[in-house]
Formats: structure tokens, sequence, C-alpha cells
């Protein structure tokens, strides 16, 4: 059966073969027993740096391997990579396999078996699109961040927090440990951003959670529930533990950069299979009566005493 290949006249051949050799992509061709026996310029550039040929492929690799160039093998021992790659190898008519090279390229082979059961393999880089793909990646991640935190403190915005909310409740309910939420609301905001300017108050707002960020424990789930009000959430406290932390927050409150403000609180510990938004009403009625009580103060949920 002729092939198209028979069908060229020798001088197409031989233009053919003169293309394969210069092409900027690296063409390889291996025998039955898997040895290299053709590799053109950039190949050769790429893998062999002037080996020569027959060599067998574990040999390339292992070449590559310890000369520092060719593919990047991660686990750092040879052998290992040859044990776990080679069963994988020759097993398909046709297969991609993408890699990332020592010089900081990233490679897709095509590897096609011909009926013989030579192996013609041509390599493509991909290193342009492996970088779109990681920036994309990263501008993900950015929007995503940017989607859960409030612009202007940093911190979780009311979206973030109550999901992060529910969350510690789930797993309350997996724990049985005692749960607190806590109201926090700053005290005559209004007055501090007329009399000294909205920008004075937003650097009070974020004064406000840089503390609470120091003070707080790890587990502890503190964000922006609204313009001037705060939620956190104490895993681990009851309604009289979190009354301590709030006012150990109270009383680390001055700064001589921002104007002086105080802040109210609402305490309501979790009641057994209490849904979310029952809790955080009862915080809201106890921030409310500590507003009534005069403000700069903290109250417990009457449930809770
Ligand atoms: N600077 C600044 N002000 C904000 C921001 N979000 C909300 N505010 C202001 O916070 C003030 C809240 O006012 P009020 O709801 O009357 O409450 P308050 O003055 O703190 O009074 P009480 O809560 O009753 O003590 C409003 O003037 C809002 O404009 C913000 O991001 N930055």
């Amino acid at each position: 059966m002729s092939t198209a290949f028979d069908m060229l006249a020798l001088p197409e051949a031989s233009a053919l073969l003169s293309g394969l050799a210069r092409t900027a992509m690296p063409v390889a061709l291996y025998d039955r027993d898997d040895r290299l026996c053709y590799a053109n310029e950039a190949f050769d550039a790429a893998f062999l740096h002037g080996l020569a040929l027959p060599v067998a492929f574990a040999d390339v690799l292992r070449h590559g391997f310890h000369h520092g160039f060719g593919i990047r093998i991660d686990c750092g021992d040879i052998e290992a990579f040859l044990a776990d790659i080679l069963p994988r190898r020759r097993q398909q008519a046709h297969r991609q396999v993408t890699t990332d090279l020592l010089d900081g390229r990233w490679i897709q082979f095509t590897e096609t078996l011909l009926p013989d059961g030579w192996l013609l393999t041509i390599a493509s880089d991909i290193t342009a699109l492996k970088h779109n793909e990681q920036t994309i990646r990263h501008a993900h991640a950015s929007a995503m961040q940017a989607a859960l935190t409030d612009a202007l403190t940093g911190v979780p915005n009311r979206r973030h927090i109550l999901e992060l909310a529910e969350q510690a409740l789930a797993d309350h309910a997996a724990s049985g440990e005692a749960l607190t939420a806590v109201l926090l609301d700053l005290d005559h905001f209004k007055h501090i951003n007329d009399a000294h300017g909205h920008q004075a108050g937003d650097a009070v707002l974020q004064h406000f959670c840089r503390l609470a960020q120091q003070y707080l424990r790890p587990g502890d789930c503190w964000g922006r529930f609204g313009g001037e009000e705060f939620l956190l959430l104490l895993p681990g406290a009851d309604a009289q533990a979190a009354v301590a932390v709030v006012e150990r927050l109270r009383a680390m409150q001055s700064d001589a950069d921002v104007p002086a403000y105080t802040f109210s609180a609402g305490v309501a510990q979790l009641q057994p299979g209490e849904p979310l938004q029952h809790l955080l009403h009862r915080a809201d009625a106890a921030l409310y009566a500590a507003k009534a009580a005069g403000r700069c103060c903290t109250a417990i949920a009457a449930e809770d005493f």
C-alpha cells in the first residue's frame, strides 16, 4: 500500500524533511524498541544537547536529568519517575502529554503510535497559554476574595460573615460546644462623621477592625454587618465569656490617631436548635437594650440569664 509520503516527488519529500529538521517545534521519531532514531534541531536543543543517536527513550530523560535540562522531575528521583511513566507509554494510538521544562517553558507532546510500532512525537510550546491560564486563575481568586471582603476595612462583608455564621452553627451542631453571637455598633457615629469628617469616620471603622483582628482568637469570626455595625461569633464561649471578651476589647480601645469612640454590644448565646436569624434577632434586641441603657455598654439577651 502506498502512503502519501510514497507519492511525494523527490524534491517535495526532501523539502518536507528539510522543513521538519528546521521547524521550531521539536520533532522526534522512536523505533519499535523505543530508541530515539531521529530528532530535529529543536528537539536536540531542548532534550539532547548533542547526545548521539540512536538512544533509548529512558536514557534521553536520564541524560537531561543528570545534566540539568529537559523536563522538570519534581520528585527528584529519575528512576522512580521512569517507573511511573513508562507503563503508560505506547498504550494508545494518539496521546497528548503536558509537562514543564527546567528552563521554565511548558510543552505539550503529541505522540502518534504508527502501525509498524514506531512512535512520532511532536512538541508544541504552550508557555503563553499556561501563563494566560495562571493569570485568569489569579484574577478569579482575587475577584472571589473581593466579593467576600469589605473594601474599607478588609474584614468579611455582610454576605461572608453570614456564611461564616451559618458554618459556625453547623460546627456547633456537630460539636455541641457553646456558641455566642455579638452585635457591636459604634455609638453616635453620625456625630463622629459630622464633627471630624467622613474620612475620620472611615479611619475609626478601620481602627476598630484592626483592634478586633489583633485581639480575637483564630476560630472567632468577625465581619462588617452594616455601616457601623459588626458581627462577632465566638465558638466555645457562653454568654458570660462573650461579655468578658467584649469588655476586654472595649478596654483596649483608645488610640491618639483616630477620634475617640465607643461602642455598644448585644450578646446572645445560641439555644439548642435555634436558627441563625433568630439568634441574630435576639442579639439585635440586646444591642437595642444596650443603646437604651445609655450606650458604651454590653447587654445580654434576656433568655440567656
Ligand atoms: N465614615 C463612614 N460613615 C459611615 C459608613 N457607613 C455608615 N456610616 C455612617 O454611620 C452613621 C450611622 O448613624 P446612625 O445610624 O444614626 O447611628 P449613630 O449615629 O451611630 O447612633 P447610635 O447607633 O444610635 O449610637 C450614618 O451617619 C452613616 O452615614 C462608612 O463606611 N464610613
